[in-house]
């Protein structure tokens, strides 16, 4: 396996449940940062994740985990490694704030310290004093919160995230975006958030792999995904579109509507031309008042990878991260 400074490096994975094949020779590396982790339902991301973990055993593969041989150091692994879980894990009758120091002890902090790294994680969180409530008497959200608490307490330097924002409120949702983005900015972790909220990805996320049926079908950049083909501008416009549209296709550019912002993408133009659309508009009595880049819809690429359909050559560049990128490796 090459040398890198990849968080997970992984090769030739094959997981089967009976006669489903859930992870088809994976071979994977995720580098540090903020890592979204998509796919249809079924595709493969949960056993992923418990494979990484060392929860579920592989019929083939190796790699390495953090510093770790994977799947050899599996415990070692999960030390060093935050899990947040898809489903609820806690033990009834526990308070909060029992809950969490119990995840410390297990992680082998000392009861003093474990308490101490509880109530740090807590207040990260946002909990007040419902830290001392019964956590079976907990909402959604305030579950949620609990079990990101539960997998930071042991400061680890990678985090694992089955769907942390299920359930949330907007702004619950917003906060808990805002703590994995920081987590990653101010405090050097690396996230892997597996989620099927494209809007999460885009507002966090540095990297995409999607899976399907079992294989890495994306390993790339949101950046380097997000760029159309052609260098394309929005264009959102007071007055007629229509006649505004017309000139420009007379002038040489492809238009096409953007239903997200009922503005115009006008295709083969760089940000260093707009000029020529100001004396577009001006010519046909409309007003722009907004022009930015525009980037491929994520929905669009998901559904694109999804369905099957095979990417634009440019969505996948050749910095690609990964030698799964750009194709599928069954
Ligand atoms: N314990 C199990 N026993 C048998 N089959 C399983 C088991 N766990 C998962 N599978 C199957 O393996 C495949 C991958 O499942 P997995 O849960 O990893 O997908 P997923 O991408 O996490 O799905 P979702 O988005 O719905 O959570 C599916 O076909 C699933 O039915």
């Amino acid at each position: 396996m090459g040398s890198s400074d990849a968080i997970i490096e992984i090769e030739s994975v094959s997981k089967r449940y009976g006669a489903i094949d859930a992870l088809r020779d994976v071979s994977l590396q995720i580098p540090p940062g903020v890592t979204g982790l998509l796919g249809p339902n079924g595709s493969g991301k949960s056993t992923l994740i418990k494979a990484l973990l060392g929860l579920l055993h592989v019929q083939s593969g190796q790699g390495r985990v953090l510093d770790y041989d994977w799947p050899r150091d599996a415990r070692m692994i999960r030390d060093h490694v935050g899990y947040l879980p898809e489903d609820d894990c806690y033990v009834a009758g526990m308070a909060g704030i029992e809950s969490v120091a119990l995840m410390a002890r297990l992680s082998g902090l000392s009861g003093r310290e474990g308490l101490r790294r509880s109530h740090e994680m807590m207040d990260y969180c946002g909990f007040g004093e419902e830290r001392y409530r019964d956590v079976e008497s907990y909402s959604t959200g305030m579950r949620q919160k609990l079990k990101f608490s539960q997998a930071l307490v042991h400061d680890p330097s990678l985090l694992i995230l089955d769907e942390p924002t299920t359930g949330l409120d907007p702004d619950q949702r917003i906060a808990m975006l805002r703590r994995i983005r920081n987590l990653a900015t101010e405090h050097g972790k690396s996230v892997i958030l597996s989620t099927h909220i494209l809007p999460d990805v885009r507002s966090v996320c540095d990297h995409v792999v999607i899976l399907v049926d079992g294989t890495v079908r994306v390993v790339d950049t949101l950046d380097n995904l997000s760029r159309p083909i052609e260098p394309t501008i929005l264009v959102s416009i007071v007055g007629d579109a229509t006649l505004f549209a017309e000139q420009l296709t007379r002038a040489g550019y492809t238009v096409n509507p953007d239903p997200e912002t009922n503005g115009l993408r006008v295709e083969g133009i760089q940000a260093h031309q707009a000029d020529q659309l100001w004396r577009l508009a001006a010519e046909t009595n409309t007003s722009i008042r907004r022009l930015e880049p525009a980037l491929n819809s994520l929905d669009q690429i998901f559904m694109d990878v999804a369905s099957g359909k095979s990417m634009a050559k440019s969505d996948i560049t050749p910095n690609a991260i990964s030698r799964g990128a750009g194709h599928a490796n069954s």
